[in-house]
């Protein structure tokens, strides 16, 4: 018998988007796994569907939205789950980390409290040493002064000491599975390395999900990347070797465009248009 570890941690099988009554499927047909203790990245220009596949994951998807196909997570099925079942796996088993950690964090509330309620919110005989949990982690990840930062609302915190703490709220259950959703796009360069960094180490055998228009920050955080175009899934493999031998024309244009071995992580990579552009020559 296979032993339950070999399982994949997220099985996603012909998975689709719809929104209302627009024909255009955001997410089209889109399969790929996410094995124990490993990073995939998603990549693709934007508006090619990889957030929405992030949402549907985390059925955080709008109501007007109709998904269909099967997201299995541990061998459950997520696709048509209740909201309320949702709410038990989120922050537990699912974490999250955003684009911009100022939308995510709740700013009337201390820092601090914030991540405790995460660690109360499915720990709740673990309250007399959530403070301390609490610290600990603020530490874990880079923060210099954790009772002073826990003690901060956000709008006092720095954008990265606003990603950190976004992080180590994703991180202090411990969860099955993480998605990063451009987690560093919008802090400046020299803080997006950081930060970058840190989510290296902090994902380092979990399993987790990094999302990006950007080859060379996927390329510092995943093992194997699925590019996406329009809604599909047109190449996968192992990161380096996607970077070496790209074998889809668009996944070579956006290579050769963005000079991939020479940028560093932050610049954008090239839009379709651009693509045809390339390819038209
Ligand atoms: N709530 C929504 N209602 C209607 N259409 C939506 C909604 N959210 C996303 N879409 C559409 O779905 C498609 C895919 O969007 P998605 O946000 O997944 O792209 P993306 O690859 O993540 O791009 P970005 O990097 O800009 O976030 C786009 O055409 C977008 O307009």
């Amino acid at each position: 018998m296979t032993p339950a570890t070999d399982a994949p941690t997220l099985e996603v099988t012909d998975l689709t988007v719809t929104f209302g009554r627009r024909r255009q499927k955001a997410v089209d047909g889109v399969s790929f796994t996410v094995a124990a203790g490993e990073t995939l990245g998603i990549i693709g220009q934007s508006g090619s569907g990889k957030s929405v596949t992030a949402l549907a994951i985390m059925g955080l998807l709008p109501e007007h939205a109709v998904v269909s196909g099967s997201i299995r997570f541990g061998g459950r099925e997520l696709v048509g789950l209740g909201e309320r079942e949702y709410r038990g796996l989120r922050g537990d088993d699912l974490a999250m980390i955003f684009q911009e950690p100022m939308t995510a964090l709740d700013p009337t509330m201390r820092v601090g409290r914030q991540i405790g309620e995460v660690v109360a919110l499915h720990h709740s005989d673990r309250r007399g040493g959530i403070r301390g949990e609490v610290l600990t982690w603020l530490g874990r990840v880079g923060i210099d002064e954790p009772e002073r930062i826990a003690d901060s609302f956000p709008h006092e915190l720095s954008g990265g000491q606003r990603q950190r703490a976004l992080i180590a709220m994703a991180l202090a259950n411990q969860p099955r599975l993480v998605l990063c959703d451009e987690p560093t796009t919008a802090l400046d360069v020299l803080v997006q390395r950081q930060i970058l960094a840190l989510l290296r180490e902090q994902l380092e055998g979990r399993s987790a999900i990094f999302v990006s228009h950007d080859l060379a920050v996927v390329r510092q955080t995943a093992t194997r990347v699925v590019v996406m175009l329009e809604g599909r899934i047109v190449e996968e493999g192992p990161i380096e070797a996607v970077i070496a031998q790209p074998r889809h024309p668009y996944t070579r244009g956006l290579i050769a465009s963005a000079r991939i071995d020479r940028v560093p992580p932050g610049q954008r990579l090239p839009s379709v248009a651009d693509f045809y552009r390339v390819e038209g020559q």
